[in-house]
Order: C-alpha cells, then structure tokens, then sequence
C-alpha cells in the first residue's frame, strides 16, 4: 500500500534500540527526516531493548545520536519528546502485549490512526521470532497499516533465508515486509537507472555490442572491527556480495521496466538475477578469487591481520575479500562480462561502477605511440558522488595524437548539504509505502542460490594461502589476473582532487 501523503503519520517502532545501527544511523536519519519537514508532528518513535533506561535517559542518547546536527535551528529537546522507551525482551511474549497496550495510547495521543512500522535492528536470529510474536500477540492487527523492516544479513544461504521467510511470511505480507539493503537507499545506486533510462546517449550503447566489460568494485580502509563473531560465520561473500553487490549488477544489467513501479522494477530486476550463469563447483576457481587480509600500513598506522582480530579464529578461512567474474544469459548481454570486487583493509574506501566500452576497429590517433584508452563511464558511487566519462580528444600540434579527457558530474557540489543519507532515505520510503529500493523475496533467492555455490566450495576446501595481500593494498594478485587473462585491468579513475 502506498500512503498518499509524503510525511505520514505513524509510529515507528525500534528493536534494539540501544544497539549501534539504532545509535549511528537510525536516530540520526529520524532526526534529518523531522529537520528536512518530512515527518508530520504526529509520529513518535518507541525504543525497545532489555536494558532498563527510563525515557529521559532514552531521550538523552537520542539527543548525543544527534549532536552532530548542534548547528541546525531545531530545539533537539522537542524532537527527542517524540521518542518513548520501553524495557522488553524478544523472548516474552507478555511483554509484547505490553508493548501494544502502549501503542494504543500513543496513538490516541498522537493520532498515528493505528499506522506502525516495527523496525528490527537485532541480531538475526530474532527476526522470525520478533515477526511471529507482533502477530500473535496482536500488535498487527490496527486499523491502520503495519510493516515490517528487516535487517541483514537475512539468512545465511538459500535455505536459512527460505526457512526465515516462511516464518516472517506467516505474519506479514510480502507487501508489508521491507528488507533492508542500504546501498539501495544511496543517491548514486539510485541514479544508475536514471543514467540508463534517461539518457538517449547510453540506452542505444548498453548492451553486448558497445559493452565491453562491467566493473563494480566497492573496497573499504575498514577491517573487521570488532564484528568477528559475525564476520567469521558471515566473509565477505556473504557480507556484501550477495547482497548489496549483485543489487547493483542487477540495477544494470536490467531491461527498462514498463513503469516505474516497485513491481515492475522488481520484475527486471529478478529476469537479470535469473539469467546470471550458475558457477559449478569445479569452475569456482576459475571464476572467483578468494582473499584474506594480512597486517599492512594505511595512513602511516600499523594494521593488524584478520586471523588477529578480536572472535576471529587464528586459522580462520574466511575471505575479507572475493572478486568474480559473472556472465549474464541473455540477448543483451551474452559474452560481457560483469567483474565484481568487495574487500576490506584496501588501500582507500571506495565504490564505483566502470562502463567499459569496446574500442574501435582500428586506430587513428595513438597516445604516445600507445592504442587509445578505452571510453569508460564510471558512475561513482562513493564517497566521491558523480559521474566521469572518459574520452579521447587531440593533443599537440599536427592532430596525430590524441589525450585522454574526462567530464565529470560532481553530484556532491549540488547540494553539498543536503545529499540524504540511505537511512533516511529508506525510512521515509517505508513510511510512504514505496517498496522500490528494499529487496523482494525473489531476490534475495536468487541471490543465495547463486551465492551458495561458491560458499559451499570454498568452506569444503581451505584457501592455499591465507592471508593473501597486506592491508592498504587493492587485494590479492589473482584478482587482477582475473581480468587480465581476458585482456582486461581494473580501473580505478576519480576527478582531481577526490583521491
Ligand atoms: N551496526 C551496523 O552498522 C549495522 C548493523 N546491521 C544489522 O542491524 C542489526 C543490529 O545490529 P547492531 O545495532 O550493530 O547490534 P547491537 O549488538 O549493537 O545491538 C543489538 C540490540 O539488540 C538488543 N537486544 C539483544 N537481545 C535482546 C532481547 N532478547 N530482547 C530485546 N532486545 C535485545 C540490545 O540491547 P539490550 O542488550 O539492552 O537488550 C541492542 O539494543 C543486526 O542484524 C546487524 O546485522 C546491518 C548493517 C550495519
Ligand atoms: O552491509 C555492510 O556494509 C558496510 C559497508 O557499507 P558502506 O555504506 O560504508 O559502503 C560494510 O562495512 C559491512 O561489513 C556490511 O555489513
């Protein structure tokens, strides 16, 4: 159901509200949504975790989640008085009925006409439990609507993710269930479909006639941080690829839908995922590379290795790195390939998309006795927000050579201020109903189904060398052999001034 209104009235409701996504990012959201005059007056929000804080302690962390924000001309104090908390603990179910009783008077108090968004940001293994106990115990049933948001990782492979989608699906509709995926919240993830379906220069070019390659690297400086208890049941195949990678291969490699709605891009969006090539367990290795980050320097600061880091076990097998190379069966893209790369402790925080396109049939113009360099359009995604298209043009005197020239779309400059964060992004979309950019069971399917292939060879067989490239570095050495064994490299391109 989309609600007509942009700044719905309703009652959000957050499990785990001490955690730190509530802290980080979800306060901090709430907060830009109220300041950029997208909440309506009458919406509270109803902290839920087991530690006993009363509201006034409950408003006072709001309130630090906030303080970056110090400069705005908004009383936090009012914004905070939105925000209730309640003790509670997933497990009893008395405390749901509770719970709900408080509800029903915040609506009358607030006039929210039963409209509630249960939000769960708790460890994983609560959310079939959380879903089935707000049904059973009534919370689901108002005169308004209700939904559900769901964090990641959701399941672990095909089966876990089916297992916990048959219990969520017992108490909420497809339609009501909003699965988080935050790259899809961010601006330059959504441009991507604009770029394509916007523009008379690309939409003829995309496609396996122009296209030469795909490439979508998103690397980070972070390491594991103190997430190894996740991370070692989780790498980084799990982590990211399944999901907020293959996203974006998705949102590329899609035909246009025949509107712009959450079920038609959806339905492109699983034809793309579908036609993916299944990799066989004995083509794993030819396909993907696997790798684990060692100690190394950034930023003059000694880092440590992963089999170092605090839960992770000290023989540990599990990749903080992964680059493949995927096929897409169909007409449009039959023999492109789509390069991805994630990894974590690389040499700088990054993620972009490289359109490369194919070259010409032959040569006019060389670079210094060089070929020409490729056209390439890269759509930067972050933390430099823009576009660059990358081209030839003349060079000297007498018009044999050529230089390679780029124009760059500095999305960040536009509104410097004011680029919305995917949190919030993603909530006011749930509170308006729109579903386009949280991911439909279909997806995330597909996703495991292909994703499972590689995690079932990998855990039956050890890396040969673990750990396989220093922190600060772009991964290991078989990662650039992937592309190179096709007459490929990885580019990695950004405007002056954005390294
Ligand atoms: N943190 C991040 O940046 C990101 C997190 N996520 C996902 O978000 C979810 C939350 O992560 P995060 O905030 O980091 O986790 P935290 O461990 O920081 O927070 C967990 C929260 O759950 C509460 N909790 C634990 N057990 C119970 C219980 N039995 N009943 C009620 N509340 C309980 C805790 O509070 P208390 O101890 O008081 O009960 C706390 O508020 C996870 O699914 C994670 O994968 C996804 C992307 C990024
Ligand atoms: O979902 C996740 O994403 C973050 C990276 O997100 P970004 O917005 O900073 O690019 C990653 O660090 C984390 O491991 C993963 O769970």
């Amino acid at each position: 159901m989309t609600t007509t209104t942009n700044n719905p009235k309703s009652i959000i409701v957050i499990f785990g509200a001490t955690g730190d996504l509530a802290n980080r990012k979800l306060f901090p959201s709430i907060y830009r949504l109220y300041r950029n005059g997208k909440l309506s007056e009458n919406f509270a929000v109803v902290g839920v975790a087991r530690r006993p804080l009363t509201n006034e302690e409950f408003r006072n962390n709001v309130m630090k989640s906030v303080e970056q924000f110090q400069e705005d001309d908004i009383d936090h104090e009012s914004f905070a008085s939105h925000f209730y908390y309640n003790p509670f603990d997933a497990t009893d179910l008395e405390h749901y009925q509770k719970l709900n009783s408080f509800l029903l008077e915040l609506d009358d108090q607030y006039q929210t006409e039963g409209n509630r968004i249960f939000y769960l940001a708790m460890a994983p293994n609560f959310f079939g439990t959380i879903a089935s106990n707000l049904k059973s115990e009534g919370l689901t049933s108002t005169n308004g609507w209700t939904r559900l948001v769901i964090e990641k990782p959701f399941g672990n492979n095909f089966e876990t993710a089916k297992a916990l989608n048959d219990q969520i699906r017992e108490a909420f509709d497809e339609d009501q269930i909003y699965r988080i995926d935050h790259y899809l919240g961010k601006e330059m993830v959504q441009n991507i479909e604009v770029i394509r379906f916007a523009n008379a220069l690309f939409e003829p070019l995309w496609n396996n006639q122009y296209i030469s390659n795909i490439q979508i690297t998103s690397s980070e400086v972070l390491g594991v941080e103190d997430r190894g208890r996740y991370y070692e049941s989780s790498g980084a195949l799990r982590d990211m690829f399944q999901n907020h990678m293959l996203q974006m291969l998705a949102l590329l490699a899609m035909e246009p839908p025949i509107k712009l709605t959450p079920d038609e891009i959806r339905s492109e969006k699983v034809k793309a995922l579908r036609a993916l090539r299944p990799v066989n367990e004995d083509e794993v290795d030819d396909y993907f590379v696997r790798g684990q980050y060692d100690r190394g320097i950034i930023n003059d600061e000694e880092q440590i290795a992963y089999r170092e880091s605090n839960a992770v076990d000290e023989n540990s097998n599990t990749e903080t790195f992964v680059a493949g190379k995927l096929l897409i069966d169909n007409f449009r893209w039959a023999g492109v390939p789509f390069y991805i790369r994630t990894g974590k402790r690389m040499e700088k925080k990054s993620t972009e998309i490289v359109i490369q396109f194919k070259d010409l049939p032959m040569n006019l113009y060389y670079d210094q006795g060089e070929n020409i360099y490729p056209n390439l359009l890269v759509i930067h995604i972050q933390p430099y927000e823009g576009i660059t298209l990358h081209l030839n043009a003349k060079k000297g005197d007498y018009g044999t050579t050529s230089t390679p020239i780029m124009l760059n779309y500095d999305n960040t400059q536009k509104d410097k201020m004011n680029t919305p964060e995917a949190y919030e992004v993603l909530l006011h979309d749930c509170m308006r109903g729109d579903s386009t950019n949280f991911t439909h069971w279909d997806e995330v399917a597909l996703s495991w189904k292909f994703v499972d292939i590689i995690s079932n060879h990998w855990e039956s067989k050890a890396a040969k060398q673990f750990p396989n490239y220093e922190s600060g570095s772009n991964g290991p050495k078989d990662s650039d052999a992937l592309l190179e064994k096709d007459g490929y490299q990885w580019w990695s391109v950004l405007p002056d001034n954005n390294e």
